[in-house]
């Protein structure tokens, strides 16, 4: 298999007349072990894993849930402005070494007030860097908040009056976390308001939940790309309509190998999904805890799954439709 890192495969690179987008990944899923000692050091923290290969050795998944629960974890290193400014700083200087032109970038905004952390200080770390982005990186960045799912639904309505009031710079809302058994149905109402408030709007669906969770994601939450959207492919009418609406689907398929959503990349359905005509793009999820960024996501492909230069391309262009400008 093609090397990680940042070597810039023939394999890994966007297809440079078209640029690519990266429209689906966590900011807090970009924390990287080494940060997250740094962070723990910095802010006094008693973490309980002191040492890069004890901690390491816990990115061992075995569904959605296995990866949340050290996900949510890890994040407690994450205290003041800076440290989202730090954050956000390394992922984008990262993506622009990976062929990045444009990312958009999820937070859960939850995920921190819910343990003490002010939401100006997410907010404002989090701008700064996109803020700083282009001038840095050479980077168009911009952030979604996403609403976690498996927290009570008042919670939603509550985050996303208090990103409105802090006129938090947010291009769109997003629903993410523990899928199964929460339902975009849940937040029809938390959404209708983001719709009305101009925010563009996406959702996780059919990650590990069923194809009738992406349904109420575009019937009910009004969304206008899908991420994940792979259990689609066991529905024939929503994949037509899928199709036939051009709404884009943000893979991700080295997540969907270390969450179990596929056997392995080499069975990964990407090429029928493309095949199909779906407005497929492929991203990194959390690039810090499945293995990598966006470059070593089609190198991956490239190796694994024969990804030709054509398809890639299409993926690339794909991204850039895809993308909320
Ligand atoms: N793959 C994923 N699915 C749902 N919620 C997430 N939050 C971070 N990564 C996620
Ligand atoms: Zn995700």
């Amino acid at each position: 298999m093609t090397p990680r890192g940042d070597s810039g495969e023939v394999g890994a690179s966007a297809s440079p007349e078209h640029g690519l987008a990266e429209l689906h990944v966590h900011i807090e899923g970009t924390l990287e072990p080494e940060l997250i000692l740094e962070l723990a050091e910095r802010n006094n923290i008693d973490f309980p894993h002191s040492d890069l290969d004890e901690l390491r050795a816990r990115y061992e998944f075995t569904e959605l849930q296995s990866f949340l629960d050290l996900y949510y974890a890890n994040m407690d290193v994450l205290r003041t402005a800076e440290d989202f400014s730090d954050l956000a700083r390394a992922y984008l200087a990262r993506a622009a070494r990976a062929g990045v032109t444009r990312a958009e970038f999820f937070f859960d905004p939850q995920a921190h007030v819910v343990r003490g952390v002010p939401l100006t200080e997410v907010v404002e770390g989090l701008s700064d860097a996109v803020a700083a982005a282009h001038r840095e990186f050479g980077v168009d960045a911009a952030m979604i908040a996403s609403i976690v799912r498996d927290h009570p639904v008042p919670d939603a309505h509550e985050i996303l009056g208090e990103l409105l009031r802090l006129q938090a710079p947010i291009i769109g809302l997003g629903l993410d976390s523990a899928e199964v058994g929460y339902p975009p149905s849940l937040f029809e109402d938390v959404f209708a308001r983001a719709r009305a408030e101009g925010l563009r709007i996406t959702a996780h669906a059919g990650e590990e939940g069923p194809p009738e969770y992406v349904w109420q994601a575009l019937d009910l939450l009004g969304a206008e790309r899908i991420d994940h959207g792979i259990r689609s492919l066991e529905d024939p009418a929503l994949v037509a309509r899928l199709v036939d609406e051009q709404i884009p689907l943000t893979a991700c398929p080295l997540s969907n190998v270390r969450l179990r959503v596929v056997d392995s990349l080499a069975v990964h359905p990407l090429r029928r999904m493309l095949d199909a005509g779906l407005a497929v793009c492929v991203n990194s999820d959390d690039p810090a805890y499945f293995g990598g960024y966006v470059d070593d996501v089609f190198a991956a492909l490239h190796d694994q799954l024969g990804l030709t230069v054509d398809e890639r391309n299409t993926l690339a262009r794909n991204s850039i439709r895809a993308a909320f400008t």
